[in-house]
């Protein structure tokens, strides 16, 4: 009997802990936050070969930096997630939504969210005065102007929404150099034209759910085709911006231009595609693995720049 009691126990426990986890992981958008972490870092790494700091004398300040961006990023996510509680029920993509089912309750999603972004701005603010601030700009910037306000009435939301997610990389920076540089209006720059074309391929997989849910996305206002030729543009915005980090040397600026070749093709296959989602799902891929090898790219090329 004790023994069912305690099997039954245990079987029941197992399945709440690795659901609750699973549930704060698609609340804070664990995957965005990693990814956002590799750009802040790439921030904090390159203000540190691009000045007479090393790393080893600021282990606190990486700490805290990487820490504090964590739990903004995190927090952020799960303020959108707070503030979308009535259309993502309606997207297949977020319906299974720990706010959407009810597993979280909105007061303990808004609990988690505020601890999040206190306890990360005061980490910021002691990595650097700089770090705080410009954490502040990317909270704003992604819960007030876009969560809040331009995902739901403008087709220039994505646009809005890429200010965010290109302030991560100078959080990183203005944690080791608040006076910030070329080199960080680089990686800002890289961000901010890269986020269209990425979230565009996925607006188009998702365009009817959109739709539904009254989300004036680019494919949902204007279609497809100006769709494909919005993300060619941004796209060929990308070639210039690595010559901004020539101190990187001139293999990164190969690899960075052959990585905006392949995605300038694969865009303009686009105009041709017989299977459009197939297509957009093929951007999407690959401007995952772009940011990944470009920004990676970047911390290895500077050990040897
Ligand atoms: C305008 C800005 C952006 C928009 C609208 C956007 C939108 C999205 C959406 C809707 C998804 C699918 C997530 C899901 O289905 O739950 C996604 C996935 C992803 N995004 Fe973005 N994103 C933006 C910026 C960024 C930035 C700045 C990064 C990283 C630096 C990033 C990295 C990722 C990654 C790694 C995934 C796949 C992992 C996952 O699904 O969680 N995104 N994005
Ligand atoms: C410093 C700081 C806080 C930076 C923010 C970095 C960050 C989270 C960037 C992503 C921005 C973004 C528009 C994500 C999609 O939200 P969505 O609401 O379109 O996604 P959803 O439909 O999946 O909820």
């Amino acid at each position: 009997m004790s023994n069912g009691r305690t099997l039954t126990a245990s079987r029941n426990t197992e399945p709440e802990a690795s659901s609750f986890v699973k549930d704060f992981l698609a609340l804070i958008k664990i995957g965005i936050v990693n990814s956002n972490l590799v750009t802040t870092f790439t921030g904090l790494w390159l203000a540190f070969q691009f000045t007479d700091k090393h790393f080893l004398q600021e282990l606190d300040v990486m700490f805290y930096t990487l820490v504090g961006a964590a739990f903004i990023i995190a927090g952020s996510g799960a303020m959108n997630n707070y503030i979308d509680q009535d259309i993502d029920p309606i997207m297949k993509r977020t319906k299974s939504r720990p706010t959407v089912t009810g597993r979280f309750k909105s007061s303990f999603v808004l609990a988690i969210a505020l601890s999040l972004l206190i306890v990360g701005e005061i980490l910021l603010f002691m990595a650097s005065f700089a770090a705080g601030m410009w954490g502040l700009a990317g909270i704003l910037s992604y819960v007030v102007l876009y969560s809040m306000w331009s995902k739901r009435k403008h087709v220039s939301n994505t646009v809005v929404g890429s200010i965010s997610g290109a302030i991560p990389p100078l959080i990183g920076w203005a944690a080791v150099e608040p006076a910030l540089g070329s080199g960080a209006l680089a990686l800002f720059l890289i961000m901010f034209v890269w986020q269209p074309p990425h979230f565009y391929a996925l607006a188009m997989k998702r365009t009817e759910e959109y739709r539904a849910a009254n989300i004036p996305m680019l494919p949902v206002v204007k279609g497809f085709a100006r769709t494909k030729r919005s993300m060619l543009a941004w796209v060929l915005l990308l070639f210039p911006l690595p010559f901004l980090l020539m101190k990187l040397g001139i293999g990164f600026i190969i690899l960075a231009t052959v990585l905006n070749l392949g995605w300038f093709g694969l865009a303009l296959t686009g105009f041709k595609a017989a299977d459009d989602l197939k297509w957009a799902n093929k951007m999407f891929i690959y401007s995952l693995n772009y940011m990944t090898i470009l920004f990676v790219s970047m911390i290895i090329f500077s050990v040897f720049a």
